[in-house]
């Protein structure tokens, strides 16, 4: 994805640059992504109070795609709690017992719907490559009625349509996550609403239909959000942590590598673990450390939201490399559109961007669907397709009935 934004930064220290003509890309350590705090949104407030909370959207989405977002008011031991039973699934469970909830292909014998459970170190693949790390994969449940039987008959499961595989240890983690979950879907619509106020589509008009561009526009499209929830552990990479600056070429492996996320906006919790994280900016060649902050989110925006605002807002590339200390772990929530969500430019964002839309639009289920065969069922080395060429594929798509 190009990013041509004016965005100019000040590095805090000197960078490492083309040494024996080998270019090196510079990973500052500092994290300076803006911080936004959402409780005007959250919580009763002024007019005035949600306006200047939507420009400092509107700024960080323009200049960073990326953001700490505080004032969510989740308490910060609820977020802990996320995290170390995140950790304690990934580090006590015997293998054995991740293996009864691993992912398996839709319409087998085993009831697999080929994208929830567990799936094993190194099957991951990102860009051809696969990610040193292990996951846990849930997503919100297939609506009851709208399912239909796999295709190995009663019992086996269209894709996507199986239910969730919990993991069996702790045992208190299902319930504390099902109730973090009702939490940070809150906190998705806040962001999504404050989203449609920084872009100025317009107060909420009367009789609006999931089509109407107001600025309620993504709070009606992520109703019903077809959201995904990842915990993901990381083992540290074989390289020790010795320098800020490293080069390209000598990264050869990825705990998950360079990519946008393909949905909405992504709210991302993670252990402390410094350096690991690391958001590419808008020169496209530097690398930003976004290290987590106590209590606060690390939020980026998504593929459908640069599709929505025509790339007014880009989905920003990141990558994790982590190097440092310990056993990482950390838990995204992917707050996505409905999964019948029409996703198409906004009228407004293509006339502010030149007039030229960016993509023709389809579902955000279709748009999953791709990327969910691209990224699971991909064979190391296979290429990534590219967006453009998702419409060639054919999927037979059974309607969420919501
Ligand atoms: O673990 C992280 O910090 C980020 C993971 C991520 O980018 C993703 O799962 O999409
Ligand atoms: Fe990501």
């Amino acid at each position: 994805m190009s990013t041509t934004s004016d965005l100019s930064f000040e590095p805090t220290q000197p960078l490492d640059c083309n040494i024996d003509g080998e270019e090196h890309y510079p990973v500052l350590p500092i994290s300076s992504l803006p911080i936004i705090d959402i409780s005007a949104f959250t919580s009763p407030s002024t007019p005035q109070a949600r306006q200047e909370t939507a420009a400092a959207i509107n700024r960080a989405c323009i200049d960073y795609g990326f953001f700490y977002l505080t004032g969510h008011g989740i308490p910060t031991t609820t977020l802990d709690t996320i995290i170390s039973q995140a950790r304690q699934f990934f580090l006590e469970s015997p293998l054995s017992e991740k293996i009864q909830i691993k992912r398996r292909d839709a319409g087998g014998p085993h009831g697999g719907d080929g994208a929830r459970g567990y799936q094993g170190m190194g099957e991951n693949i990102t860009l051809g490559r696969r990610d040193v790390q292990e996951a846990v994969d849930l997503y919100r449940e297939w609506d009851h009625e709208a399912k239909t039987v796999g295709k190995g008959g009663p019992g086996t499961h269209q894709v996507l349509q199986g239910p969730n595989l919990w993991p069996l240890h702790p045992k208190e983690l299902k319930p504390t996550y099902e109730s973090y979950i009702s939490q940070v879907k809150h906190v998705g619509e806040a962001l999504v609403r404050a989203m449609g106020q920084a872009l100025e589509l317009g107060p909420p008009l009367p009789n609006a239909t999931a089509s109407t561009e107001d600025s309620e526009v993504f709070v009606r499209n992520t109703d019903h959000s077809f959201w995904v929830m990842r915990m993901i552990g990381y083992p540290k990479l074989a390289k020790p942590l010795t320098q800020t600056s490293t080069s390209e070429s000598d990264i050869t492996e990825f705990s998950c590598g360079e990519h946008t996320d393909y949905g909405c906006v992504t709210l991302l919790l993670t252990d402390p673990t410094p350096g690991a994280l690391q958001v590419l900016l808008k020169d496209s060649k530097t690398w930003l450390a976004a290290d987590p902050i106590p209590g606060a989110f690390v939020v980026n925006i998504g593929d459908m939201i640069e599709r929505w605002t025509n790339g007014l807002w880009k989905s920003t590339r990141h990558r994790v490399i982590h190097r440092g200390e310990g056993y990482r772990v950390s838990v995204p929530f992917f707050y996505e559109p409905n999964f019948n969500a029409m996703v198409r430019p906004l009228g407004k964002c293509v006339e502010r961007t030149g007039g030229e839309r960016i993509h023709q639009g389809n579902t955000y289920g279709e748009h999953l669907m791709g990327k969910v065969f691209n990224n699971f069922y991909k064979e190391e080395g296979e290429e990534e397709e590219e967006e453009e060429e998702e419409e060639e594929h054919v999927y037979i798509l059974p309607e969420q009935g919501v």
